[in-house]
């Protein structure tokens, strides 16, 4: 059974899956560089447990990090515990996929390697387009299984986030699909701004990818992906388990 832990900036979302590559469970926690190996240990074992799932069977461990400090956790936890020695996912490991000679990938986003691989491995045959919607939202694009480029914005919350933190008067709103594009008030009106706003920025950088790609497969993953997922028709799938399922499969190419 494999141990795959996709640390994000806000949540690290940790699966186990088992030799055929099944995810047996997942979850989340919040990404907290005060959390010790123990306290991330007890969270796991509690929940291995209420789902039965037997984590002595554990014989594997592999990292996807965009949070460096964040890394040791799991080292620690799975030596002391486990006395495996995680693989870290980075551009030296074998991959699925080759990257366009002119691009600069140092320091090229871990979650963003195991996004692309797993999408490639589920379309082989596609140009494919993959956002991952999560603290930040970034964009992929494959043509003929070779990476050309991508982009990065501020996730939604972020947005949100900085429309409250900037202001005296607006209220912090959760992410929800409004009921009209036109807000009765404060709330509603941000809700709306954020959520419509949101969906023309994915929906124009579509377009743009469109006249340079053709007939991209377009998939979306990440924690905010499900809401806008449902209003933007150019999306073909949502991909919840898109990330942890390309852990596995870098695990498994490179173990
Ligand atoms: N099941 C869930 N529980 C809590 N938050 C969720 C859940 N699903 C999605 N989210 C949202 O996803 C966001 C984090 O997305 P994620 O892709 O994990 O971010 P990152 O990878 O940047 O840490 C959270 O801010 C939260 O609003
Ligand atoms: C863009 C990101 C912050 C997204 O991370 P997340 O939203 O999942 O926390 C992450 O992919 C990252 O730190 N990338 C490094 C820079 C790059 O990929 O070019
Ligand atoms: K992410």
């Amino acid at each position: 059974m494999l141990l795959a832990v996709d640390i994000g900036n806000t949540h690290i979302v940790t699966g186990l899956l088992d030799p055929n590559g099944d995810v047996l469970l997942s979850f989340r926690v919040s990404s907290n560089e005060k959390l010790t190996e123990d306290e991330y240990f007890s969270y796991l074992k509690n929940i291995c447990d209420f789902n039965g799932v037997e984590i002595k069977k554990l014989n594997g461990i592999v990292i996807s990090s965009v949070v460096p400090n964040l890394i040791g956790i799991f080292q620690f936890l799975g030596r002391k515990y486990f006395k495996i020695e995680p693989m870290i996912i980075d551009l030296t490991l074998k991959l699925p996929f080759t990257f366009a000679e002119n691009l600069q990938i140092n320091g090229f986003g871990a979650d963003r390697i195991i996004d692309i691989a797993q999408a490639v491995i589920d379309y082989p045959n596609r140009n494919l387009v993959i956002f991952d919607l999560g603290t930040a939202t970034t964009y992929e694009v494959l043509k003929d299984g070779v990476y050309i480029g991508g982009g990065i914005l501020p996730g939604i919350e972020m947005s949100i986030n900085a429309l409250f933190g900037n202001t005296a008067k607006l209220p912090k709103v959760k992410f929800s699909t409004p009921e009209s594009i036109l807000g009765k008030n404060t709330a509603e009106q941000i809700q709306a701004g954020i959520f419509y706003g949101y969906a023309g920025q994915l929906k124009n950088i579509i377009h743009e990818i469109k006249k340079i790609v053709p007939d991209p497969y377009i998939i979306a993953t990440g924690g905010l992906g499900k809401i806008l997922f449902a209003e933007i028709q150019e999306i073909d799938e949502y991909c919840p388990e898109l990330s942890i399922r390309g852990l596995y499969t870098l695990y498994q190419m490179n173990k």
